[in-house]
């Protein structure tokens, strides 16, 4: 099962793993919720969570220390059905560690720069969250087998910007296809954008892009994702498939989410790899949160009617009429129709 079609039910077939069974003293006093009258675990260290695996978490413990050190931990049952997700900063107690058998406890997750989240279909409003604290996107995509797909580019560039994330495209197996005329279509975004072939990878012009960031990297199964990432992180084993060349799609091949160090001269920064994504629903997504990625259009917009659309309907659109008076210069035109595809498709 992939780990993006249903985290939160998978959290409760190992519920009952997790240390409610260790039940602490009734409280004397009586009737006042318990978690008010608990010590505020004022001794916890905070921890990287790295990967989660059937109910047991992966922490990162002083990190950049010479003590740094891997442990597993399980969640607190205070913390009830909160999703804990690769990326969170999460209070650890308990035996921190680290050594063979021993298990920590999760008692807080810290708040959160950003949140990557999902929703199962376009139609649900129940989120999902998928990766937190990230502070960029690297999308991965073929230039050709499996065939580009503006649409699916689209749903990560909208995920990203409705959760304040940088996006960043990489085009592989431009061995393959010419991906300029796939690129035009994001001509008007200010898209960082690579491109690789297996035996010419851009090692480290991605480093540099990486390094001092949170990175989650997304991309449909089979588009050279692993084989990226293992040159980017030398020794990261991303297991890599083959694609089929009848379907053009990849078997699924890396099934777990990883947060993997990627480092050069000037320092590190973490890429947090996902397993390929088969659905990625949009419907938590509003027009607000499109737009406000596009800053110099959303300072216009200010001067819209109320409810403005920005669609090519929309009567009196700032935007719009910015874009036919030129103030917005020769991009303006590509700006406005990529934010208008955007806003045709997901927008609610
Ligand atoms: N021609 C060509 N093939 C490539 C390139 N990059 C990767 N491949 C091949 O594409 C296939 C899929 O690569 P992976 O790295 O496993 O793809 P993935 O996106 O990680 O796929 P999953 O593991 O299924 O998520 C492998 O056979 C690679 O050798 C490239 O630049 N050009
Ligand atoms: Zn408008």
């Amino acid at each position: 099962m992939s780990w993006w079609s249903d985290d939160d039910d998978e959290d409760d077939e190992y519920d009952l793993y997790d240390e409610s069974t260790i039940r602490s003293r009734p409280n004397p006093k009586g009737n006042r919720p318990r978690t008010k009258t608990r010590p505020e675990h004022a001794d916890a260290e905070i921890a990287r969570v790295l990967g989660v695996d059937r109910g047991r978490y992966t922490v990162l413990l002083d990190e950049d220390t010479a003590d740094e050190r891997q442990v597993t931990a399980a969640r607190a049952s205070e913390l009830r059905r909160k999703p804990i997700v690769t990326g969170d900063r999460v209070a650890v107690v308990g035996d921190t560690t680290g050594e063979e058998g021993t298990l920590a406890r999760i008692v807080r997750i810290e708040p959160r720069s950003t949140l990557l989240r999902r929703s199962a279909d376009d139609t649900d409003d129940v989120e999902r969250v998928i990766v937190a604290n990230a502070d960029q996107m690297l999308i991965v995509v073929a230039a050709a087998n499996p065939e580009p797909r503006t649409r699916l580019v689209d749903r990560y560039l909208v995920a990203a910007y409705d959760a304040g994330i940088e996006p960043m495209l990489c085009v592989t197996k431009i061995d393959l296809a010419d991906p300029a005329p796939f690129l035009e279509n994001f001509a008007g975004l200010d898209l960082p954008v690579f491109t690789s072939r297996e035996d010419h990878i851009p090692v480290e012009e991605i480093k540099a892009a990486l390094v001092g960031h949170d990175t989650v990297v997304v991309g449909h199964s089979g588009v050279g994702k692993s084989t990226l990432v293992n040159a980017i992180v030398p020794g990261a084993k991303r297991a890599t498939g083959h694609v089929n060349v009848v379907t053009g799609r990849g078997r699924h091949t890396s099934s777990s989410t990883v947060s993997l160090r990627v480092e050069n001269a000037e320092g590190h920064g973490w890429v947090i790899d996902t397993p390929g994504v088969r659905s990625f629903g949009l419907g938590h997504v509003d027009t607000a949160s499109i737009l406000k990625a596009f800053t110099d259009l959303a300072a216009i917009a200010e001067d819209c009617p109320r409810g403005c659309t920005h669609l090519p309907d929309a009567p009196d659109c700032a935007i719009i009429e910015a874009v036919e008076e030129g103030r917005l210069g020769e991009t303006g035109r590509a700006r406005l129709d990529s934010l208008q595809r955007l806003l045709a498709t997901f927008a609610r």
